[in-house]
């Protein structure tokens, strides 16, 4: 996988200039919220872009091999042939369709590396290790760099990192910037660094942009919303002000960096609005798996009944 963002010099005078427009953003979501439907072609092509871009998820304190494995095959198979042949594609080892990676824990990595390279040297499923005493953060940096390593070690291709949430609400930008780029160095060459932010529990929306412009110049390939364990998770306001940072970031710097809503995304339809807006702020490029996820134990279902439907529904 390619590194996209190398990071850049802290400027702090950057950080003071940021301002969030509260309304705008509200009429931003309001309109997103209100946009009209798509039609049905269009809203199944979008619903496999959005299945391509899911970062399948279990992230349970009762999470076993075998279920590990489960997920695996659910990222490479997640829709019935008959359904996939009606939509035009073909069964076959190199099918297009399937989620872009599958989410763990650092002790699941080597399972799902393991099962996924069964799957043939064609399955590019990434395979994605949260660290760094996920989902709190709280934990000492020596400990937090150490699982880094030990995911990197056992295969993972992506780092979702959680950043250390009291940086950011007692200002200490310089060392949460610090942390993250010992975080990226622990990565190393050839492992993504998806930086978690933990949006619901940053006070305000200026703090979300903050810390997110902090991620990215540190070196962050992704930002993500939440963890999926914060009481407030992916909201579309939240992803607004990522998404509008990101843009910022990329206007300066010339380097995209990805994002990753994460956390309570269910429905088909939530999926479709998070592509959209990011359609809307950063345009039709950031619309591939390399520059969009979305991080979700549950929504895979409902995209699946959804082109069931259409497929039934259109006689296909
Ligand atoms: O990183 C992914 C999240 O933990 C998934 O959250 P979810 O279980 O609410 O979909």
């Amino acid at each position: 996988m390619e590194i996209l963002n190398p990071g850049c010099e802290l400027d702090l005078g950057w950080l003071n200039n940021v301002y969030v427009n509260l309304s705008a953003v509200k009429g931003s979501s309001f309109d997103l919220a209100n946009s009209r439907p798509l039609k049905d072609e269009y809203r199944a092509a979008w619903l496999l872009k959005a299945l391509t871009c899911i970062d399948l998820t279990t992230l349970g304190g009762d999470d076993t091999d075998s279920n590990v494995s489960r997920l695996c095959l659910t990222a490479f198979r997640p829709l019935p042939k008959d359904v996939l042949n009606a939509l035009g594609f073909d069964y076959a080892e190199n099918c297009p369709i399937h989620t872009a990676a599958v989410c763990v824990y650092p002790s699941k990595v080597e399972c799902a590396v393991n099962t996924i390279w069964k799957f043939g040297q064609s399955c590019n499923i990434k395979v994605a290790s949260v660290a760094t005493g996920f989902p709190s953060g709280q934990m000492p940096l020596k400990t937090r760099l150490e699982e880094i390593r030990y995911a990197v070690e056992k295969g993972a291709a992506e780092i979702d990192i959680v950043i250390d949430r009291s940086l950011v609400l007692t200002g200490q930008w310089d060392v949460l910037y610090r942390e993250l780029q010992q975080m990226k160095e622990a990565c190393g060459p050839n492992a993504l660094m998806k930086s978690i932010l933990a949006t619901g529990e940053l006070d305000n929306l200026s703090n979300v942009y903050k810390a997110s412009l902090v991620a990215m110049i540190a070196g962050s390939d992704f930002i993500k919303t939440s963890t999926g364990k914060e009481a407030i998770n992916a909201t579309i306001p939240f992803g607004i002000v990522m998404a509008r940072a990101i843009k910022e970031y990329y206007e300066k710097t010339g380097y995209k960096v990805g994002l990753k809503p994460a956390g309570g995304i269910r429905t088909s339809k939530e999926a479709l609005d998070w592509l959209v807006m990011i359609k809307e702020i950063l345009g039709n490029s950031w619309l591939t798996p390399q520059l969009f996820r979305i991080g979700a134990s549950g929504l895979l279902s409902d995209i699946k009944d959804n082109l069931q439907q259409y497929v039934a529904s259109s006689n296909l």
